[in-house]
């Protein structure tokens, strides 16, 4: 089941916390997107995503959770993707929601549904910054060391280069690509054209698209296209 992401090209986030009309969403979901994912960093509960997953739930390309908030796990998704933000120095994104995590659900994990990525957060002003404290302003060689410890030490299956809200520089996605061996890069952030979405596809494994969904539907539709069939 976890090898499903290996194929994954382009996923659509969706904010559990934002509306989305029936017709938006049969578009994305009908887009030739890979995967639906299912998270935010602020205001995601169980109510909303319970409400979010049974309306992807009609069709049929996989839907997964990204666990923010332990109050927010909803069984019924394909995958649980759990981020560990590698570049803070507060261990509670890294370990002690992980920790509590692990002794409230205790034997009902489904380990073989679970995988971790090693979350890089780069752009100050979005709020999974501010909420864990990450530090940003790194050089594209502590990107790259952030990426070799996911990869080498860790062993994550996933390096997350998040800019959220901005598009990041594309030289710094390269750099952490190249220094990868094992973990299959996401590059997600601030993608509103078919051309940054291609630029970001062309330096990274997986491209998630967020928020442009909300802001311009068609826009965000043609970046499946720009990823998938260049
Ligand atoms: C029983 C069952 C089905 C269990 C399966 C799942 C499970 C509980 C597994 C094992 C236990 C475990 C390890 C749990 C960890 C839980 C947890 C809460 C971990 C912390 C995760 C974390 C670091 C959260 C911080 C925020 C973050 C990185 C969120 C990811 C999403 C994100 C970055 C969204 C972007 O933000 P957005 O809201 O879009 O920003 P804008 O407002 O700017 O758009
Ligand atoms: O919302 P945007 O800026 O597209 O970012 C996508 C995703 O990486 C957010 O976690
Ligand atoms: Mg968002």
């Amino acid at each position: 089941m976890k090898d499903m992401i290996k194929s994954w090209r382009h996923v659509f986030k969706l904010d559990p916390e934002k509306d989305m009309s029936d017709d938006a969403l049969d578009a994305v979901c009908m887009s030739g997107t890979d995967a639906i994912m299912v998270g935010g960093s602020t205001g995601v509960t169980y109510d909303n995503t319970v409400d979010l997953l049974s309306r992807v739930r009609r069709y049929e390309l996989p839907c997964v959770q990204e666990v923010s908030d332990l109050e927010a796990v909803v069984p019924g998704f394909d995958l649980y993707l759990i981020p560990m933000v590698l570049n803070t120095q507060d261990h509670t994104w890294i370990l002690e929601k992980h920790r509590q995590g692990i002794e409230r659900y205790g034997y009902m994990i489904p380990w073989e549904l679970v995988v971790a990525e090693g979350y890089i957060v780069l752009n100050p002003d979005a709020a999974v910054a501010k909420l864990t404290g990450a530090q940003t302003d790194i050089s594209e060689e502590s990107a790259a060391a952030y990426a070799q410890i996911a990869d080498k030490l860790m062993q994550l299956p996933v390096v997350y280069l998040e800019y959220s809200g901005t598009f990041g520089s594309m030289d710094t996605v390269r750099r952490v690509r190249r220094s990868l061996e094992q973990a299959q890069l996401f590059y997600g952030g601030g993608i509103t054209t078919p051309e940054q979405a291609a630029e970001a596809a062309a330096s990274s494994d997986t491209v998630i698209v967020g928020n442009i969904v909300y802001d311009n539907l068609e826009q965000a539709l043609a970046t499946v296209t720009a990823v998938k069939r260049p």
